[in-house]
């Protein structure tokens, strides 16, 4: 594939914006495409390849950067493209822009310094290694640094794994079932499932591995009421409301109409009607009260720094700060705590993130603990033999996208004992 000049021009313009770090990039990125209308498929892929290519090797090109001319940003632009396309495919570029990228290509990144390799943000790079140690923070850091694979979550409630599998095979489409969820299947190669009946008709969503563990894990069964208090677009609501059978009440909470609203779609996909949305002011809110004590099971899958999410979302590790992680903090254990008001005498609460950080996660189960001595903590082992999950990952759920090949997760399941 060769590109033309117009697609550089484009990414760079694109690129300046992103790395202002104001707003997501993914928002960034859509609005300059419906701003931009006239750019084909081809071109919108290598624009966004690109811009995640270079925001996930940051540190590495900006060292490599710093020699040739122009400016830094078109020199960005040339290494993103040459390392996914090659040097020979790039259109419009200078006699010496072809020396510059020649040259830099040639380099050893293998010789970098570790720390520069891990194209992590100093803070984030330390805290991981205070965690993992050095060597297992690098692993980590070369998987956060790829894309993720596409995995499917089946609605049991419309087909099974093995049919979903065969239709998908017979399209055909690269794939296989995950290892660890029930109903998962993971995509080799990313396909527009837009078009396909199975995903038009509800027979599949899109999911990682590890987000359809954490509704699993919920263990939500048939006729019982479920909270699902961070709710969101629904991703983890609509495997719930599938685990019950689409039976008993299945309370989605969330503070954003915009997200609930993307929801709603999916609901009429599924065929799920055991579900119901509300939007709530905050965690107090009093519409929550009258649940208070009833609820078999309620997930608070809480809001976090999503930096288990860094091989789709390789923005957030520049967007994140130490700030913002203590403000992450104070808010998911402000909502643990009202969320646990919900969970009636032997009830399952159970506490879930997309951190890396033990700040968003261990941290917040023992504050939570020594706070509210209702409840004890359920080991994962058990929850997990409950579930016929094979995984053994301590007391709580930790998934790692170096181990596990799932986006990073943790959770923990708490029982309400008095
Ligand atoms: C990790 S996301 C949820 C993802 C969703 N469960 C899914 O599986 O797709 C966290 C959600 O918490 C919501 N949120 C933030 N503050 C909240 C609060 N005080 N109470 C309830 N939800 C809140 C956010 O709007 C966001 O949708």
């Amino acid at each position: 594939m060769r590109l033309s000049p117009f697609v550089m021009t484009h990414t760079e313009q694109v690129l300046r914006e992103v790395l202002q770090f104001a707003a997501p990039a993914d928002g960034v990125i859509s609005r300059y495409f419906r701003e931009h209308a006239k750019l084909g498929m081809r071109e919108r892929g290598a624009i966004a390849e690109t811009v995640y290519t270079i925001l996930r090797n940051r540190l590495v090109y900006n060292h490599l950067s710093e020699s040739g001319t122009g400016s830094q940003m078109r020199r960005l632009v040339l290494l993103g493209l040459a390392d996914i396309y090659g040097i020979d495919a790039l259109g419009g570029i200078t006699e010496e822009e072809k020396v510059w990228l020649d040259h830099v290509m040639k380099i050893d990144r293998s010789r970098l310094p570790k720390k520069m390799q891990a194209n992590l943000p100093d803070w984030l790079y330390d805290r991981l290694v205070r965690q993992y140690g050095e060597d297992e923070t690098f692993r980590l850091a070369k998987v956060l640094n790829t894309p993720a694979p596409l995995d499917l979550r089946v609605n049991t409630l419309k087909t099974k794994r093995e049919e979903a599998l065969k239709v998908l095979k017979e399209v055909p489409v690269d794939c296989e079932a995950t290892p660890y969820a029930s109903s998962g299947i993971r995509l080799r190669k990313k396909i527009a499932l837009q078009n396909m009946p199975l995903f038009k008709e509800g027979g599949v969503e899109v999911q990682d591995e590890g987000s359809q563990l954490l509704a699993q894990i919920v263990g939500a069964k048939r006729g019982e009421m479920v909270v699902d208090f961070c709710a969101g677009a629904g991703g983890k609501t609509l495997a719930l409301g599938t685990a019950m059978r689409n039976t008993g009440r299945l309370y989605a909470f969330d503070v954003s109409d915009k997200r609930l609203a993307k929801m709603k779609p999916r609901l009429a996909r599924s065929g799920l009607s055991n579900v119901h949305p509300i939007q709530i002011a905050h965690e107090r809110d009093v519409r929550i009260k009258r649940l208070a004590g009833k609820s078999d099971r309620v997930l608070v899958d809480s809001p976090c720094s999503g930096l288990g999410t860094l091989r789709r979302n390789p923005d957030l590790k520049w967007r994140q700060t130490p700030e913002t992680i203590v403000e992450m903090a104070e808010k998911q254990q402000a909502i643990l705590e009202s969320a646990a008001r919900l969970v009636k005498p032997g009830g399952r609460l159970v506490y879930a993130t997309c951190s890396l950080l033990e700040d968003e996660n261990e941290k917040i189960v023992s504050g939570f603990l020594a706070k509210d001595e209702r409840f004890v903590l359920v080991p994962m082992q058990k929850v997990l033999k409950e579930g016929k999950v094979d995984l053994e990952t301590g007391d709580f759920l930790k998934l790692l996208p170096h181990r596990h090949q799932t986006d990073g997760f943790f959770a923990a399941v708490f029982e309400r004992v008095k």
